[in-house]
């Protein structure tokens, strides 16, 4: 399944193109405000996926029968640049858990660059839905390892991929992987650079987001 924002004429577009635009970026936080919104918005078109159960509501005037979240899915991001977008998750799901992966593209000389995942800190996955935010979803490498490396360790019961901007390959690179999981992406762009940046994508999520790495 996959869920493309870009098909659908909605204000979440708007926020993507803010994100996108080479003089908006220069205001960092409108930059990390417009990701924090992504994921408000994709929280919301998720929950029409999740489990209710009824609950009945004492109000000052009676009662009123609500359907409400069975449980909250748990949410993770990839740092560093996943952090605002994985925010805008937990501002709707208020109550969730969440995990946090460090994973990077280390370069080797040859120019080609491996995925270096070092850190995991995860609440118990088992039989839970899990929601996996990066904003940019390039070679598919870094989601791939990561999502791996939690579904080696748990029982995940359904997984949904949150990203701003994803490229085709790596759309495809993670249908290959993870079949199972569920795809919710801001824009799908067809190309990327000799250095796997997505074009014409937005630049550097991460150092857009909290300054230039060194
Ligand atoms: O699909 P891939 O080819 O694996 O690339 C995508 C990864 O690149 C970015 O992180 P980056 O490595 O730039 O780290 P940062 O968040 O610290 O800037 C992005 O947030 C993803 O994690
Ligand atoms: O286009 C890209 C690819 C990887 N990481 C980014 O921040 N942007
Ligand atoms: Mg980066």
């Amino acid at each position: 399944m996959i869920f493309n924002l870009s098909k659908t004429k909605s204000i979440a577009n708007t926020f993507i193109a803010e994100l996108r635009d080479e003089n908006i970026q220069k205001d960092s936080m409108r930059f990390r405000k417009n990701l924090e919104r992504i994921g408000e918005f994709f929280a919301y078109e998720i929950s029409k996926n999740l489990k209710y159960e009824s609950k009945d509501v004492v109000t000052p005037l009676g009662v009123s029968t609500c359907e409400v979240l069975d449980q909250q899915p748990v949410l993770s991001t990839i740092l560093r640049a996943g952090l605002p977008l994985q925010q805008g998750l937990l501002n709707i799901y208020d109550k969730a858990e969440c995990c946090f992966i460090s994973a990077y593209r280390k370069v080797k000389k040859s120019g080609d660059f491996v995925i270096q995942m070092d850190y995991i800190s995860s609440p118990d996955l088992n039989d839970r839905v899990l929601i996996m935010a990066d904003p940019m979803l390039a070679t598919g490498q870094s989601m791939v390892m990561c999502c791996k490396e939690l579904i080696n360790r748990y029982k995940i019961t359904e997984l949904h991929i949150v990203a701003a901007i994803a490229s085709t390959e790596g759309v495809a690179h993670v249908r290959a992987n993870l079949p199972k999981a569920k795809l919710w992406l801001g824009a799908i762009d067809e190309e990327m650079t000799s250095k796997s940046y997505i074009v014409p994508g937005l630049g550097d999520a991460g150092d857009l987001a909290y300054g230039e790495k060194v």
